[in-house]
């Protein structure tokens, strides 16, 4: 597992029309096994960003350290072994369109040193990973977008690397394709280890998969940390107005949670039940009302046998997510990092 810290990061770049400040002391700390969004309009600064982190762009003034070791001292030779741990998944695919889809997750591997035999056995691996076992020989036009976008993550995990760079790796998806090339990166994440960056304009991607964001305007961060967090109490002018827009309404956050209250009374059936434990240091109204705020969907509180001892919430729900929700495991976690212990509930009967 690999961390990133991006200490106060500066990157200009001279054009004919003058010189640009694509990147204004940028400070970063993104921790190993992180799934970390790096969010923001077009021209923030995002890519430039995210190619200093495998110094495809040395950032003019700056340190960018990897397990605690700065690229720019590095050697070429140093760099370069760096950089294999460094797989990196692009909006486009960058596949080789002459080449097998096999062949395609081969290629990193020949590059190393591996022989053909060694090298397709692990490809072949890669590509059940993936999901793509069954389509080793075919070539990347015969594939749908989704499937272009598996095997170029099948070729990036052939060097083994410990943090995986996606820039705007879904952008030319579907929002069904989305979700699924997202599940399959936290799959990775949770399966290896790896520490995930995403850059996307989406905040519906963040929301989706990312643990940590950092929001970023005009070659600055301007907002960071947890996403359960920005999403509940974002600060910046341009964290509200991603936020807005996801929702795809400008309604405020009170009337969002009135319409999640109420379609908690007329649409929920028969979703995922949890059981969620107060301990410690639990206040259960707000954290209940934030995660529907957050989200932007209803939750059933089915049974709730809870005490309140001087301001704090003992005891224990059964919440009830909505049927076929894409969200239930982050709003999970949401609870989890709340301090709420949850558990599963095997049996329920309604009273
Ligand atoms: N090689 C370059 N030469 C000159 N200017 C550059 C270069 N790369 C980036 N820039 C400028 O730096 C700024 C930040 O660009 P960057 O591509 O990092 O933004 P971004 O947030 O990734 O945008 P997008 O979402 O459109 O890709 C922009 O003004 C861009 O024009």
């Amino acid at each position: 597992m690999s961390g990133i810290v991006i200490e106060k990061v500066r990157k200009s770049f001279d054009t004919k029309d003058g010189v640009v400040e694509a990147l204004k002391d940028v400070n970063l700390n993104i921790d190993s096994g992180d799934i970390y969004g790096i969010i923001g309009m077009s021209g923030a600064g995002k890519s430039t960003l995210v190619r200093c982190m495998n110094f495809l762009e040395v950032p003019t003034e700056g340190q960018v350290l990897i397990d605690g070791k700065a690229l720019g001292d590095l050697t070429e030779k140093e760099l370069r072994k760096q950089r294999e741990e460094i797989g990196m998944i692009f909006q486009h695919f960058n596949l080789l369109m002459q080449k097998s889809v096999i062949d395609n997750v081969c290629f990193p591997l020949y590059i190393k040193g591996k022989k053909k035999a060694e090298a397709r056995k692990r490809a072949a691996e890669l590509l059940e990973i993936v999901g793509l076992g069954d389509r080793q020989n075919a070539y990347p036009a015969q594939l749908s977008g989704g499937q272009k976008q598996r095997v170029a993550i099948a070729r990036a995990l052939a060097s083994d690397p410990k943090i995986l760079l996606c820039d705007e790796a879904t952008s030319a998806l579907d929002p069904q394709t989305t979700s699924s090339i997202l599940e399959l990166l936290k799959k990775i994440n949770k399966q290896f280890g790896i520490t995930i960056v995403i850059i996307t304009h989406q905040m519906s991607v963040v929301r989706e998969i990312c643990t940590h964001v950092a929001i970023m305007y005009e070659g600055e961060v301007v907002e960071k940390g947890l996403v359960a967090d920005i999403f509940a109490n974002p600060q910046s002018e341009v964290a509200k107005e991603l936020i807005r827009k996801d929702t795809g309404s400008d309604i405020d956050a009170d009337s969002r949670l009135d319409a999640g209250r109420e379609k908690g009374q007329a649409e929920i059936k028969s979703g995922e039940k949890i059981r969620i434990v107060f301990s410690e240091n639990s206040a259960f109204e707000p954290v209940i009302a934030n995660l529907i705020l957050t989200f932007g969907e209803p939750v059933n509180i089915l049974k709730a046998d809870t005490k309140n001892v001087g301001g704090v919430a003992k005891g224990e729900m059964i919440l009830e997510f909505m049927e076929g929700s894409t969200r239930t495991e982050m709003m999970k976690q949401y609870l989890k990092e709340k301090g709420l212990a949850i558990g599963e509930v095997t049996e329920y009967v309604g009273s």
